[in-house]
């Protein structure tokens, strides 16, 4: 597995960094960015806990990158941060027939499309449980025994479902203003149908809700951050019905309603310290 520098920055004593690289899962060329904290140059063969951060609709890996505030944190508590993209790119990768911004480019949803044209090249559930990982440990001081995962809205969805479906991978989950019941809201019913077909059983595997009810446990306590004033909260996200769900199945969840926040990196990166501190003290 070869890996293109497209870019790399000094940044808190360690290196913020970003590649492209051909991934076998999607067929296509992948971007990612990564954060090398200082405690990497410390000794030879250095093994540090590491987080992946899933983004949301519309996003590359440059949003939190850009806006997230996470390399100071991540520096002084020696975590790794690696963002990648959220769906494949490039000549040939299907699209929204009508450009729409949740659903094709920029909007993957952390599945293995079933259905054509789309098939083809989403598979961002094998990218990011498989490929992504093992590229990460090969290349990077990371030791792939500590990894964690997380994610915002569209991505918090892929957070909590690869956390539930790969405890042994990912062994620590958080989420802000995750998409938890994607198979009870629009954004779930488009994305879900358009991805993997009308046959509403086959979703379930993707709705991190259905998944507790249906037996799946993640390798530990989950953290959410929901902000009370985020404009997609009542349509789209509906945090409760996870919140029932882990209940009832004894799942620990530390669902936290944050009063006046909205939807943007203004609300993830004011509770990204949380996240951090939350994913270090289990990895
Ligand atoms: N373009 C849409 C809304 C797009 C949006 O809010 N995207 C969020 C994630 S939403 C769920 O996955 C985001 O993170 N945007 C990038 C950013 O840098 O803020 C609209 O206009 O309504």
């Amino acid at each position: 597995m070869t890996l293109e520098t497209v870019s790399t920055s000094k940044a808190h004593g360690g290196t913020l960094e970003v590649y492209k690289h051909a991934s076998a899962a999607t067929g296509t060329e992948m971007t990612f960015s990564v954060f090398v904290p200082p405690q990497a140059q410390v000794g030879e063969g250095a093994k540090l806990p590491m987080l992946f951060y899933l983004s949301g609709l519309t996003c590359t890996h440059a949003n939190v990158t850009d806006k997230g505030e996470y390399r100071r944190l991540c520096a002084e508590l020696g975590l790794v941060f690696v963002a990648p993209d959220t769906s494949p790119r490039g000549e040939g990768v299907a699209d929204d027939p009508a450009g729409a911004y949740d659903f094709g480019l920029g909007a993957g949803f952390y599945v293995n499309a079933t259905q054509a044209p789309f098939a083809a090249h989403y598979r961002m559930w094998d990218y990011i449980a498989q490929e992504l990982p093992a590229l990460v440990a090969a290349h990077f001081p990371v030791d792939p025994a500590r990894m964690g995962i997380t994610g915002h809205s569209m991505g918090g969805h892929g957070a909590l479902t690869l956390g539930l479906t790969f405890p042994e991978t990912f062994k620590s989950l958080s989420a802000f203003a995750p998409i938890v019941a994607p198979g009870q809201v629009p954004w779930g019913h488009k994305a879900l149908g358009g991805y993997l077909g009308e046959d509403k059983a086959l979703w379930r595997a993707h709705d991190a809700t259905a998944l507790v009810e249906d037996g799946k446990r993640p390798a530990g306590a989950i953290l959410i951050d929901q902000g009370e004033a985020d404009s997609f909260l009542a349509e789209q996200l509906r945090p409760h019905l996870f919140a029932q769900a882990c209940e009832k199945a004894g799942v620990d969840l530390t669902l936290r309603m944050q009063p006046g926040y909205d939807h943007s990196y203004n609300f993830i990166s004011t509770f990204m310290d949380d996240h951090l501190r939350w994913h270090a003290e289990r990895l």
